[in-house]
């Protein structure tokens, strides 16, 4: 499989030869250098910042019709590339082949779906108060250039979702990909200017993440920042973009729930379950971790869960055969072994799993945790790994109690076959997407966003595009 030469693309230019140095990507299941990413120097993200000004002003005077045809063309381009980009995603970032063939044509979707709701932006007008005025309108404008930071778990989908939502509202784009996965998302630019947005419009740099984006953030040329990551680097960009009353949106980490009632179809729950907890290796944000099981059928539960997570196939997202790939840099290895021995250590019981896989890359074992502490880490920040922890309950109430316990709420889950209770959960449940009954709470057409600590905003939807527009009161009247 062929990796592409990696480049920036700075004020309308593709640079491989950059001021800030480079650094090696590598194949997370060979633990092999497959390319070089050259970093931005401050002259360059400066450079970026200034082009996307003057991009900003020739993209927001095209008409939301030409907008929605250039971004349509876009979309396009990169379902008719799926299988290459997917091949680059697999490649830096190690989930499975077809997982990664699936990522590419559900970002098409994405931006397909935000280019559509460029041309429905609708204003409104307001019946005026007083005599003398011909309109009184409230109408939707782009905020301006906007600085994305996308992390490595998903390098299409969730550059996709920014790029989609910022320029279909009109708004020129600064966005640095996270720097384990830059192929795709330099794939993906390159289609969106292929299709025709201006290049001054588009930039994509990488470099030390604290560093861009502090740069970034203080330009005065940005106006809103958007970024998808961890809560705590999350609360630091929020908190810098405060500083300027710069517009933030923010999706953050997560640590859903999944309640099985006493009714549900176990073995409909566990199947979908497994799936859920182990796709992308447990690297979403809105992955499953806390499983609450009655107790009268926790140690049915608990065996099945366990036979099932330990058939998983574990290997290279290149081979056809596997389930689970590796994880996608090494940092996560050390992390993931730190939350098995701190529960163990609490008095958890590992039922399997908990170590470092014994082959080349950053293979770890499928894992399940049974009864851990409140106080363990893994109850109370996100894994974001392959870890599933199993609780006990008593009564419904107890276990929506122990659901809505922590500052987040991203995803949350339920599986009952009653039409009651899967209401009730459905309100009693405290995060941005809820699912009974399955776990697919991530479509285009549907916005995407957490609660508490879980994010402001939201991204996709109708939603999505509202957060990159300002709101303007244009009063109209009489001339004299
Ligand atoms: N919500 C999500 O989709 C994601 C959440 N995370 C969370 O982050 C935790 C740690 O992830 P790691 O990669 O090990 O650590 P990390 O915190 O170094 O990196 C996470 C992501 O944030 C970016 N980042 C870090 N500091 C930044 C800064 N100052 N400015 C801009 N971007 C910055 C990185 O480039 C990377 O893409 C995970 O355990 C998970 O909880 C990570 C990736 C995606
Ligand atoms: O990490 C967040 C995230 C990204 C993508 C998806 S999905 O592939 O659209 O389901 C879910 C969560």
């Amino acid at each position: 499989m062929d990796y592409p030469e990696l480049a920036l693309h700075i004020a309308g230019r593709w640079r491989t030869q950059t001021q800030g140095g480079r650094r090696a990507v590598i194949d997370p299941a060979t633990e092999e250098t497959i390319a070089h990413l050259p970093l931005a120097g401050r002259e360059e993200l400066a450079e970026a910042a200034e082009a996307a000004r003057r991009g900003f002003i020739q993209w927001r005077a095209k008409s939301a019709l030409e907008r929605c045809n250039i971004l349509r063309a876009a979309a396009q381009k990169i379902r008719e590339q799926a299988k290459t980009i997917a091949q680059v995603l697999t490649l830096e970032q190690g989930k499975p082949l077809a997982e990664s063939v699936r990522e590419v044509t559900l970002s098409a979707d994405i931006v397909d779906f935000q280019a559509e709701e460029a041309k429905r932006l609708y204003g409104r007008l307001v019946p005026p108060r007083v005599e003398g005025i011909l309109s009184q309108a409230v109408v939707r404008r782009p905020v301006g250039p906007v600085a994305a930071f996308t992390p490595w778990n998903f390098p299409a989908n969730l550059p996709a979702r920014k790029l989609a939502s910022a320029l279909a509202a009109g708004c020129s784009v600064v966005i640095k990909p996270a720097e384990e996965t830059p192929g795709t998302c330099m794939l993906l630019v390159r289609a969106f200017l292929d299709a025709g947005v201006p290049p001054e419009a588009l930039n994509m740099v990488c470099g030390d993440p604290a560093e861009v984006s502090s740069f970034l953030i203080d330009h005065p040329a940005i106006a809103k920042v958007s970024f998808t990551g961890s809560v705590a680097v999350g609360k630091l960009l929020g908190e810098q973009a405060a500083r300027h009353v710069k517009r933030f949106t923010g999706e953050l980490g997560g640590h859903a729930p999944v309640i099985v009632c006493e009714d549900a179809d176990f073995s409909f729950a566990l199947k979908s379950s497994i799936a859920a907890k182990f796709r992308n290796a447990g690297q979403v944000c809105a992955s499953p971790i806390r499983f609450y099981i009655p107790r009268s059928r926790f140690g049915e539960w608990s065996e099945a869960f366990v036979q099932a997570a330990r058939a998983l196939r574990m290997g290279p997202g290149t081979d056809a055969a596997t389930q689970m790939g590796p994880l996608a840099h090494a940092r996560r290895i050390e992390d993931m072994q730190r939350f098995v021995d701190d529960a163990v250590e609490r008095g958890a019981q590992l039922l399997c799993g908990g170590q470092r896989a014994q082959r080349p890359g950053y293979f770890f074992e499928p894992t399940v945790i049974a009864n851990a502490p409140p106080d363990s880490r893994v109850m109370r920040q996100e894994p974001f790994g392959p870890i599933a922890v199993l609780q006990p309950y008593d009564t419904l109430d107890e276990a929506i109690d122990s659901a809505n316990a922590l500052p987040y709420g991203l995803g949350a889950y339920a599986f009952t076959r009653d039409l009651h209770t899967a209401h009730r959960l459905g309100e009693a449940l405290e995060a941005g997407m809820v699912g009974i009954n399955h776990f697919g709470v991530s479509q285009p057409e549907m916005p995407f966003g957490g609660w508490k600590e879980s994010g402001i905003g939201q991204e996709m939807g109708a939603e999505g595009l509202l957060h990159y527009t300002e709101v303007k009161t244009l009063t109209v009247g009489v001339p004299a």
